[in-house]
């Protein structure tokens, strides 16, 4: 038992409830995860938690603040139209929380206050005394992690997990990639990544390998001192084999299984295989197969760790999930290889568990399944609004303020309700047709998301005759603004944007292309589709956004980067020889381009705002 001298203080608001306690606490630093733990399982609110904890100092006995955020959950009415009518609802409900938070801790002179939308306490809570537990055990030795792929996801992946405290090796079998890497470059844009990877490096948690040969897995049994993890984190694109379209195309992770399996010595100890990778349902029992009649001497647990990282947000993704969800299988798997398992899983990802992220095993099965429909429903948002901003374009309405009044509700949430291009990236398009496939192997019809896919592709094929409803195309220049799938990444994978640029040019237009960062990729990708001369030379890599829009007859916004949202629509005026602007993610305002002069086409925006004048180039 320790006595802490503390103080606890809420500040709240309506429509984003949540109280924060804070706990300041003189103890041992030591024992911060031990009370930790025990503070997540003990405390006594009613509602689920979310836990901080801010060491104030390194270790010995300096002080450190705690704080527990206590969520009140998404289902709190917020009544009324003015914010005292609306307050009123949840913040007597919150006070009511904290008058029995307070009864609980024994707490007096506590002052609350209610001021606008904003509602503040402090309790000061004297002489309070928690239990401290004794200290858990500490891992012997860091856990041995093999990543395998060093893309969006394996280096990313790799690098938080050396940040974690695993030693690391990311293995890369392309040798531009490795060489980039070796001498401290980074060769994708992913914010945040070339600090994290220096600084592991520098901290000797982060290799790189060209092969697994070149890793620890091939040296005599025993040099593991503790469980290896080796990570697939390989692509898994879609398959184009005749027959075989749509479904995922596994040829990198067997080829990556059976590279392990070649390489570990007589009677390894346990490996236990994780796939980031997403795969289809069954692969994780395929693989064990698989492996099991290459290696039958050598012990391996298959299990599924599905990656949920989004791209120009990964690392802070990665470091910040809303949940890990790790997959264990069943059936014939020796019991201590799951545990084993467990808890080389609970060992890694700990420094996030004790911040209050979910840590979910499920069966394998799940875990595969669960990262496909987790896609898959965010295509069927996307899909979905999409077609409600077409009817909004001939209805009156605008599907900002259509999307804003239906992502209020809970049950529906805000996000992933913004209509535009049509969705790209390496993930949505090629895990929809992948899920569907998966399913129909099974006789099962999943035409739910088959028809977000559809509709998905239509929308992107699309959009150059959307343009084409209001101008000429043939003859004029068109400045082409954000050539990656969405702003912030780098990557041109099924960007919506290469649709459209081989579209115009089949049309006869000429393109101005730019990216702040996707021009390189964007250009290889085009290059890569071996175009005719004659559509060829219409293409003009414009190294800046002045550039591109220098001349052009219409500018096309297909990746809200900010250079885009903040250029000043009489600067682009300037530049600019036609006055036609098409705005495919809605981050232009319309009343400063009006005022310049320019006729904007937005989507999701009604016809009306299409002045008449341009019938007459149609
Ligand atoms: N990109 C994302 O945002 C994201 C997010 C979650 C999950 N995923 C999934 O993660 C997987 C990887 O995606 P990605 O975008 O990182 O792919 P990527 O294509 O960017 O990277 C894969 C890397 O693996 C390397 N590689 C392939 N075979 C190898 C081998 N045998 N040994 C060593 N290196 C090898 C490739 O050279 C490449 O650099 C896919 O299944 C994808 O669906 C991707
Ligand atoms: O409201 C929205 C949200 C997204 N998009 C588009 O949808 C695509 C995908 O966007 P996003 O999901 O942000 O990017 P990804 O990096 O592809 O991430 C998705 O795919 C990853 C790979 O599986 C998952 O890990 C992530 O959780 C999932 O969000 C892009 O073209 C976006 O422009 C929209 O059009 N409207």
């Amino acid at each position: 038992m320790a006595t802490l001298a503390q103080s606890a203080s809420y500040r709240g608001k309506v429509g984003k409830v949540a109280a924060t306690l804070t706990v300041t606490a003189t103890a041992p630093t030591a024992w911060g995860d031990a009370w930790w733990s025990w503070a997540r399982t003990a405390w006594p609110g009613p509602m689920s938690t979310r836990f901080h904890r801010q060491p104030a100092g390194g270790g010995g006995q300096l002080p450190m603040a705690i704080t527990a955020s206590f969520w009140w959950g998404r289902n709190i009415p917020t009544h009324g139209s003015t914010p005292s009518q609306a307050g009123g609802g949840s913040h007597a409900r919150m006070k009511t929380w904290f008058s029995s938070l307070c009864a609980t801790c024994h707490s007096t002179n506590s002052r609350l206050s209610c001021k606008g939308w904003e509602v503040r306490a402090t309790y000061p809570l004297p002489n309070w005394s928690l239990p401290m537990p004794p200290l858990p055990p500490v891992p012997p030795h860091p856990l041995e992690v093999i990543m395998v792929g060093a893309g969006y996801v394996g280096l990313v992946s790799g690098a938080a997990m050396a940040r974690l405290g695993a030693t690391v090796t990311v293995v890369e079998s392309n040798p531009g990639r490795l060489t980039a890497l070796r001498s401290g470059t980074i060769p994708l844009h992913e914010p945040g990544l070339g600090e994290l990877v220096a600084s592991e490096r520098a901290a000797n948690r982060l290799h790189f390998a060209a092969n697994l040969a070149e890793t620890a897995l091939s040296a005599p049994a025993g040099t593991f001192k503790a469980p290896r993890l080796v990570f697939l984190a390989v692509g898994t694109p879609e398959n184009t084999k005749p027959g075989q379209q749509g479904a995922a195309d596994l040829s990198a992770v067997q080829a990556a299984l059976d590279e392990l399996a070649s390489l570990l010595p007589p009677n390894p100890s346990l490996t236990i295989l994780a796939t980031k990778s997403t795969v289809p349902v069954g692969t994780g029992a395929a693989l064990a197969r698989r492996f099991q009649a290459l290696r039958p001497d050598a012990p391996l647990v298959v299990t599924s760790n599905p990656e949920f990282l989004a791209e120009g947000q990964a690392v802070h993704n990665f470091l910040n999930p809303d949940r890990i969800l790790v997959g264990l299988p069943g059936g014939d798997t020796p019991p201590s290889y799951v545990q084993a398992a467990r808890q080389a899983y609970s060992q890694l990802y700990a420094p996030l568990v004790i911040k209050g992220v979910p840590l979910l095993f499920t069966k394998r099965e799940s875990a595969e399944l669960a990262k496909y429909a987790a896609n898959a429903f965010l295509a069927v948002k996307i899909a979905f609004m999409g077609e409600i901003a077409d009817f909004c374009e001939h209805s009156g309405a605008s599907v900002d303020e259509v999307a804003h009044a239906m992502g209020l509700d809970p049950r529906i949430g805000p996000e992933f309700l913004e209509a535009g291009p049509g969705y790209g990236g390496s993930c949505l398009p090629k895990d929809v047709p992948a899920l569907v496939a998966s399913a129909a192997q099974s006789n099962i019809t999943l035409t739910v998301p088959q028809a977000a896919h559809l509709a998905n592709k239509a929308r992107k094929a699309g959009l150059g005759g959307r343009m084409a409803r209001v101008m000429h195309l043939a003859g004029k220049r068109i400045a082409l603004l954000g050539l990656a799938f969405k702003a912030g990444t780098d990557d041109v994978r099924a960007s919506p944007a290469l649709d459209l640029a081989t579209d115009l040019l089949s049309q006869g237009a000429s393109l101005a292309l730019h990216d702040p960062e996707a021009l390189a990729n964007a250009r290889a990708a085009m290059q890569a589709l071996d175009l005719p001369p004659q559509q060829s030379e219409r293409l003009h890599w414009a190294p800046t956004l002045e550039a591109a829009l220098t001349g052009a007859d219409a500018a096309v916004l297909l990746a809200a980067w900010p250079c885009y949202k903040d250029i000043a629509p009489d600067h682009m005026a300037q530049l600019m020889k036609g006055r036609h602007l098409f705005d495919f993610r809605r981050a232009w305002q319309p009343q400063p381009l009006r005022a310049a002069g320019f006729t904007l086409h937005a989507v999701g925006m009604a016809e009306e705002t299409i002045p008449s004048h341009c019938d007459s180039e149609l």
